[in-house]
């Protein structure tokens, strides 16, 4: 019933999105760093079920491991929207995670923004874009790009969002199976954090393979594991990190390239292979 107005249950994906390139180009009074960066989505992402419920329960299945119920960011952006709007309905979510946790690739922030756009439709509250952003913010610095659903050039902490259109290559991702603590990683004492802003234009302009990420020399050497995937994939392909890692990911000119690194992944790895998106498939699902 995805495409009714009146629908009961939607299923919807939430899509993971790479960094084409990031810097990181300052730092406000609060801590939080001011970055300068690309976002793409991929075809590849978990999936949210949802169904609505009278009774303003939000139930959540399965539990993540490590995270209490209470701190998933999917019923923290439900419980938000209920604050938000005063909606009394509730909603059983089922969540199918294929996104490693901690790896770069938004997973938290991508199924946040699923949660807000899917209960906006489902509780029929037709919220804006822009307001359903501004709550994901809240949450974290990148919910607000999944819940807007274009390519886009960020600034400030990723808020800051200007549509672009990438090219749309395949990309093998490779996960080194840790997790990277985000907050460590922008804690670090060696992390540059004075690249000279660009403009857009310039961004744009510079295209792989030079685009590059400021977080990669500190994360190679919090985590050797990570190095190691980048020295990996790096043989085969221009390789890069993901926002502050753990996942690698290279582009490549055709699905056949691709699929011959796939082959060749050592068994400690996990990986996948999926094409670039400039609009969200989320969006694609639900019309907006
Ligand atoms: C690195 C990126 O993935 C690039 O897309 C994002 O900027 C991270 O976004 P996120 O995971 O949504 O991050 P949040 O959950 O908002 O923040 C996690 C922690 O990272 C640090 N943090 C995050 C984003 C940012 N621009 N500056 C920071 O210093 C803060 O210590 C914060 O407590
Ligand atoms: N629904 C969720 N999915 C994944 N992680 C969640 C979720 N809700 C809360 N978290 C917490 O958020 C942390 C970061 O997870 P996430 O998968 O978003 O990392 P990430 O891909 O590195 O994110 P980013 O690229 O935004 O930094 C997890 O370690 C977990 O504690």
């Amino acid at each position: 019933m995805n495409d009714s107005a009146t629908a009961t249950e939607l299923t919807l994906p939430a899509p993971a999105k790479l960094n084409r390139m990031l810097q990181i180009v300052g730092r406000r009074a609060d801590g939080y760093h001011e970055l300068q960066t690309l976002f793409q989505f991929l075809d590849h992402g978990d999936t949210l079920q949802l169904c609505l419920r009278d009774d303003g329960e939000i139930r959540l299945t399965p539990a993540l491991p490590g995270v209490p119920d209470s701190d998933n960011l999917i019923v923290r952006a439900a419980r938000l929207l209920q604050a938000e709007s005063g909606c009394r309905l509730g909603a059983d979510i089922h969540l199918t995670k294929r996104l490693p946790m901690g790896g770069g690739l938004g997973g938290g922030s991508s199924d946040a923004a699923t949660a807000l756009l899917g209960l906006d439709r489902l509780w029929r509250l037709d919220f804006s874009l822009e307001r359903l952003a501004e709550l994901g913010l809240r949450l974290g610095a990148d919910v607000p790009v999944f819940v807007r659903g274009q390519a886009a050039w960020a600034e400030g902490v990723g808020e800051r969002l200007t549509p672009v259109a990438l090219d749309t290559p395949w990309f093998v991702v490779v996960h080194p199976g840790i997790e990277v603590a985000t907050a460590a990683v922008f804690g670090a004492a060696q992390l540059t954090r004075d690249t000279a802003p660009i403009t857009m234009a310039r961004a744009l302009q510079g295209g792989a393979p030079s685009w590059s990420n400021d977080c990669e020399p500190t994360v190679r050497s919090l985590y050797p594991q990570v190095a190691e995937a980048l020295d990996w994939l790096g043989c085969r392909a221009p390789a890069m990190l993901t926002g502050t890692g753990a996942c690698v990911f290279a582009r490549l000119d055709s699905q056949t390239k691709a699929r011959h690194i796939m082959a060749e992944l050592p068994s400690h790895y996990t990986a996948f292979m999926a094409r670039g998106l400039n609009l969200s498939p989320l969006h694609a699902a639900l019309g907006r």
